[in-house]
């Protein structure tokens, strides 16, 4: 398995099957920011309002101009989904029998910009959630403020400080998690102007 992160900022994903699974996906596919569309004969689902529900029994050609597609039906669908989406050369999950799929899902930790994923590779679904549910307690809102202050100063040192050994000493330095600490009782202002400071 190869970890990558995905941009998918307004790219098509189709989610076939709007169960618990396919509103897991949708979920995380929204906070990534892409187009995300249910197919799904069900007509009471409940799905957030920018996601496009097309309430039809699926059809390869939903398949039309998906950057990911998601087979989260029951298991006779989903196998149709992955069959489809591989002809298509359209990259597909596959909830019900992942390792016929191209890629699987981690357990994601999101602090803006930084995100952490834990994957068990199907091992333990169980265990990759409760390993994530450890993980946040540790990498909380404070942590993501700091990485958050950490890009602003960097674009500043990067126009500002020419010599690069110097860059990297203090790149390196502002990483330094005391500055974590810091910023968990000074807040995120002062952490910032006491780094530029630095300069
Ligand atoms: C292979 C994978 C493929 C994929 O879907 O990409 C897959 C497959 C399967 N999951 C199953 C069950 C459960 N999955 C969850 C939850 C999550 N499952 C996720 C990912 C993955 N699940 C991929 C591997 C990830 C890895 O191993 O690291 C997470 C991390 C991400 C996400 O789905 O978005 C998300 C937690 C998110 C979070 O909370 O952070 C829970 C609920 C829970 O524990 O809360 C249960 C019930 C408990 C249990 O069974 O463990 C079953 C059995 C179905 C059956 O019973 O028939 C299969 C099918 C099979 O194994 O064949
Ligand atoms: N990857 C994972 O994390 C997990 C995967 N699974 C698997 O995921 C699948 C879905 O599980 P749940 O969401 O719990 O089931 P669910 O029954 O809640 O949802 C399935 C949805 O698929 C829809 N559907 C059925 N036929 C369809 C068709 N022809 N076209 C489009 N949609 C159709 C149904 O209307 C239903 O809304 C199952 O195959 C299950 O084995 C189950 C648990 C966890």
């Amino acid at each position: 398995m190869f970890p990558v992160l995905l941009d998918l900022t307004d790219r098509r994903t189709v989610v076939i099957g709007g169960g618990a699974v396919g509103a897991r996906k949708v979920s995380a596919l929204l906070a990534a920011g892409a187009a995300v569309c249910v197919v799904d004969p069900r007509s009471a689902l409940s799905l957030p309002p920018d996601v496009v529900h097309i309430g039809e029994a699926y059809r390869a050609e939903h398949l039309e101009g998906a950057a990911l597609a998601f087979a989260c039906a029951t298991p006779e669908v989903n196998a149709r989904v992955v069959a489809d989406a591989k002809k298509r050369g359209v990259w597909v999950n596959a909830a019900s029998s992942p390792h016929e799929g191209d890629f699987t899902l981690p357990a994601v930790v999101r602090r803006g910009e930084f995100a952490l994923a834990v994957s068990t590779g199907g091992a333990s679904p169980a265990l990759a959630r409760r390993v994530r549910e450890r993980l946040e307690a540790e990498y909380d809102a404070a942590f993501g403020e700091w990485v958050r202050v950490l890009a602003e100063v960097r674009v500043e040192v990067l126009a500002r400080v020419l010599d690069e050994d110097r860059r990297r000493e203090l790149l390196d330095g502002f990483a330094d998690w005391s500055w974590l600490e810091r910023l968990r009782t000074e807040g995120a202002g002062p952490v910032r102007e006491a780094m530029l400071a630095r300069l």
